[in-house]
Formats: C-alpha cells, sequence, structure tokens
C-alpha cells in the first residue's frame, strides 16, 4: 500500500495521523534532530513533512538523509517551490494552491518541477493547498501573492475544496500557515469535511493537545505540527497521546 492509499483505509477506519514538519532553514546542524526524530519514533509519529516556503540553505537533503538515516517513518516533501525535490524521500505533496488565483502556483511550478520528479521514485500525491487566514500574514500568504480565505467564509473554503477534488485532487491542506496566531476553526474544518471525501491535513498554530484534539475531532485526518515542537519537542508527546487515544477508541467501535 502507498501513502494515499494507507491514508484513504485509515480515513475509512476513522483513524487519525500525525505528521511533524520539519523547515530545513531552522536546522542548524542536522543531528541537532536527534531528539525529535527519536522522540517521534517513540510517539508513534506517521509522517515527516519537509520544507518551507523560503528554503535558503542546501540543508534540505541533509534534513532528508538524517531522518531516513535513523527511523523508518515516511518522509513527505511539502515544497514551497520546484527546488524543493530530493530524491531521497518517500513522496511529495504535489501543492496547487487552489484558494489562491496564482497561476504560478496553480500550475506553473508543477510544470518545471514534472520532468524532475518523473525521474525520481517519489510517490507523487496531488493535493489542494487551501490557506485560511490566520490574523497576521504569514510566509505563505507572502511568497505566493495570494490571499487566504476569510477564516469566516466557510462555504467558500468547502466550495473550494470540492472542486479541488473534482479535479482529481487526491488529498487536501487546510493551512493557516506556519506559525499562525489562530489554529483553523472547528467549524471550518468540519465545513470543508462534510464537502469533501479525501483525506484532509490540518496544519498551522496547533500548538497544544487541545487543539490538536479540537481539529481532530472537527473532521481532520491528519495534524501537521511544526512551529510548537521547534520550540518544545517534548510538546509532541502529550499531542501524539491524544491521537492515540483516538485510535484506540476508533479501534474499539
Ligand atoms: C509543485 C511543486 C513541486 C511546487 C509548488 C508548490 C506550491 C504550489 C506551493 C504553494 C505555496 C507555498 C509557498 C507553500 C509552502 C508551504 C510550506 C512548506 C510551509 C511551511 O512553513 P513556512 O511558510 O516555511 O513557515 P515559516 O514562516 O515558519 O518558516
Ligand atoms: O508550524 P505550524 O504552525 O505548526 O504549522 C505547520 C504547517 O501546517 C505549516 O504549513
Ligand atoms: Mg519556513
Amino acid at each position: 500500500m502507498n501513502i494515499i492509499q494507507s491514508l484513504r483505509a485509515r480515513r475509512e477506519a476513522g483513524k487519525k495521523s500525525i505528521a511533524i514538519l520539519i523547515d530545513p532553514d531552522k536546522v542548524e546542524e542536522p543531528s541537532h534532530l536527534n531528539q525529535l526524530i527519536n522522540l517521534a519514533s517513540e510517539n508513534c509519529v506517521d509522517f515527516f513533512f519537509v520544507g518551507g516556503s523560503l528554503v535558503t540553505t542546501i540543508n534540505l537533503s541533509e534534513v532528508v538523509k538524517q531522518i531516513k538515516q535513523n527511523v523508518t517513518i515516511p518522509v513527505i516533501l511539502f515544497p514551497g517551490n520546484s527546488m524543493q525535490i530530493d530524491s531521497s524521500a518517500d513522496a511529495i505533496l504535489f501543492l496547487s494552491l487552489i484558494s489562491g488565483r496564482n497561476p504560478e502556483l496553480l500550475i506553473g511550478q508543477h510544470v518545471i518541477a514534472a520532468p524532475v520528479i518523473r525521474n525520481t521514485k517519489l510517490e507523487v500525491i496531488p493535493t489542494g493547498y487551501m490557506l485560511i487566514n490566520s490574523g497576521r500574514t504569514t510566509s505563505v500568504a507572502y511568497i505566493s501573492n495570494t490571499m487566504p480565505i476569510p477564516d469566516d467564509k466557510y462555504s467558500l473554503a468547502a466550495c473550494t475544496a470540492m472542486a479541488g477534488e473534482m479535479l482529481g485532487l487526491q488529498a487536501m491542506y487546510l493551512d493557516a500557515g506556519s506559525g499562525a496566531e489562530k489554529e483553523i476553526s472547528a467549524r471550518m474544518i468540519a465545513s470543508v469535511r462534510k464537502a469533501i471525501n479525501v483525506p484532509l491535513i490540518v496544519g498551522g498554530g496547533i500548538n497544544t493537545s487541545q487543539k490538536a484534539f479540537k481539529a481532530l475531532e472537527a473532521g481532520a485526518d491528519m495534524i501537521v505540527i511544526g512551529n510548537a515542537l521547534e520550540k518544545e519537542p517534548e510538546l509532541l508527546i502529550e499531542i501524539a497521546d491524544k491521537v492515540y487515544e483516538w485510535n484506540q477508541s476508533a479501534a474499539g467501535q
């Protein structure tokens, strides 16, 4: 089973997943990641996401290598542009920024990346990427030159996701942006969840186990945590517990 098939199967079984986002630019030395990598393995983290809006260092492949050398947790590239491709990862979110109207991020970068990806063994996961307003301007909104969907426009978000699914996208990623002041509301997650069937990834500003649980309860199939773990890796234990608790009760039903 490849990654997208396993996400679909988990969704059908009511099981949730957790991913840790590593921004290569914030890693001074790849071995510094070992504490987080070990914690991830002890706490049954499902995926590592690696990427950033702007990756200025040459760390991307070093980060992927560091994870692959230590654990078997799949590494999924979460690229901000077509330069963030590394063939040692397991998969790539082939993101189309469907909340925006910037052709470069709807199809342009993809044309450049496609022949490069074709020469790798990366599993390609066509993913609708939707930015939701979260208060202050995030790196993604600034870099992508797009306007996020207003956080109280539930049907705009739902119809965007619906159209993305009709176009054949295999997963949907609702993002408040890394380090968001406000995480995505339960009502927003629930309205997008109702509109689609594909696995729903939710991230941005999830920095407590309560927020993590709320996102799962509202319908997220996978939550992504980045900034909060950069500051406090041990928070993972508490958040992973919530996911584990949820999955145990799903298994009992
Ligand atoms: C098709 C390929 C290979 C690339 C294009 C990919 C697209 C369309 C990206 C959409 C826009 C974008 C810039 C997404 C970046 C998402 C990302 C990796 C965010 C991680 O957080 P940062 O934005 O780096 O947060 P910080 O400000 O905390 O560094
Ligand atoms: O860094 P945080 O705020 O956890 O966000 C994770 C990810 O969804 C950002 O694209
Ligand atoms: Mg970044």
